[in-house]
């Protein structure tokens, strides 16, 4: 899929560091799990780890930071990088995305990156935020999120980014946008995606209060394709690749884009204004103090 030029330019200047850190814990290969046959060589990087099949032409990405797979800027750096090669490798047309970490999908933005950093932090960190969400939104590949944990704002924006959506049967498995619950907002991008999904009031209400829908609710609004037991996640995802692989690649990447480009245009026209506008909203002395609490509330949580 043709990738605006801003995006591909920005996934090219991510891509650069891939070539200079070769035989790092980025672009590192491994053999898979079991051997597997020509191409089953495990890669990705100390956060991120794809699992390629060549055969079916589908990676499963694990995302693997640990202990809630916050989304550090490094691990939304390692996904760009990691999704940019396999769309770049014409072998692979399908990505399931997935947690290694348990419980978790993805705990969302990682509130140490915005926590007590100075504003250039803020930015650098809210592009690298953007670029995930319009490298997974955009993608010509089809993504399919096999959600098999907790999954909350930033760890929803993934997950609604893909093409669709299975969630493990467990009630501590909650998934929505709850960013009001930290005196925090979600920029107009995230509600846009959000509204494209589950509609312009379900959203209007779910965004204002903050809702995280455990499953049943998750799927009756819609925020979710299937719910299954958790040990039929990940298969109940291949089998839903299976349906959407079935469709020629060209015209589904053609419809894919007549839906999502107004959608992701929108973010592309004022990127920077964007980025402005989250840096000057967190690094307000109320939002800091907000984010503060609430981290210091988890702290002393314990799951
Ligand atoms: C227009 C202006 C825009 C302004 C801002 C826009 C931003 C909008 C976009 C996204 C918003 C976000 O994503 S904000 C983050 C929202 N995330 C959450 O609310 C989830 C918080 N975490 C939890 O609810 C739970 O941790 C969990 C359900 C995900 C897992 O629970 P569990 O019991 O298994 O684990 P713990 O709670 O004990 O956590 C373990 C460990 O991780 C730390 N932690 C958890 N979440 C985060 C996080 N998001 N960032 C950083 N750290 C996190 C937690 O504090 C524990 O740390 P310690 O082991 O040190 O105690």
């Amino acid at each position: 899929m043709a990738l605006a030029s801003g995006v591909r330019f920005a996934a090219r200047a991510l891509l650069r560091p891939w070539a200079l850190l070769r035989g790092t814990t980025l672009g590192r290969t491994e053999p898979a799990a079991g051997g597997g046959g020509d191409g089953a060589r495990r890669f990705g990087s100390q956060r991120v780890l794809v699992e390629p099949d060549a055969a079916s032409g589908v990676a499963v990405m694990k995302l693997r930071n640990p202990p809630v797979n916050a989304l550090s800027l490094e691990l939304l750096t390692e996904l760009v990088i990691s999704l940019e090669k396999l769309e770049n490798d014409k072998t692979f047309r399908g990505v399931i995305l997935t947690s290694d970490c348990p419980r978790v999908f993805c705990a969302g933005l990682d509130l140490t990156e915005i926590c007590g950093r100075n504003p250039a932090h803020c930015a650098e960190y809210w592009k690298a935020m953007q670029e995930l969400w319009l490298r997974t939104y955009l993608s010509s590949l089809v993504l399919v999120a096999a959600i098999n944990g907790a999954c909350p704002a930033g760890g929803c924006i993934i997950a609604l980014s893909c093409d669709c959506r299975v969630l493990a049967d467990n009630p501590k498995y909650r998934i929505g946008l709850n960013e009001t619950l930290l005196g925090i907002i979600a920029p107009f991008w995230l509600k846009d995606t959000y509204v494209n999904t589950i509609g312009h009031r379900a959203s209007e209400q779910a965004l204002q209060l903050g809702s995280l829908f455990p499953p049943a609710e998750a799927l009756q609004v819609g925020l979710v394709d299937q719910v299954v037991p958790e040990d039929q996640v990940q298969s109940t995802a291949l089998s839903e690749m299976a349906r959407w692989l079935a469709v020629p690649d060209h015209a589904r990447q053609l419809t894919k884009n007549m839906m999502r480009k107004a959608t992701a245009d929108r973010l592309l026209r004022q990127r920077d204004a964007d980025t402005q506008n989250f840096v000057s909203f967190v690094c307000r002395d109320s939002i800091q103090k907000s984010l503060q609490a609430y981290l210091e509330k988890l702290r002393q949580r314990k799951g």
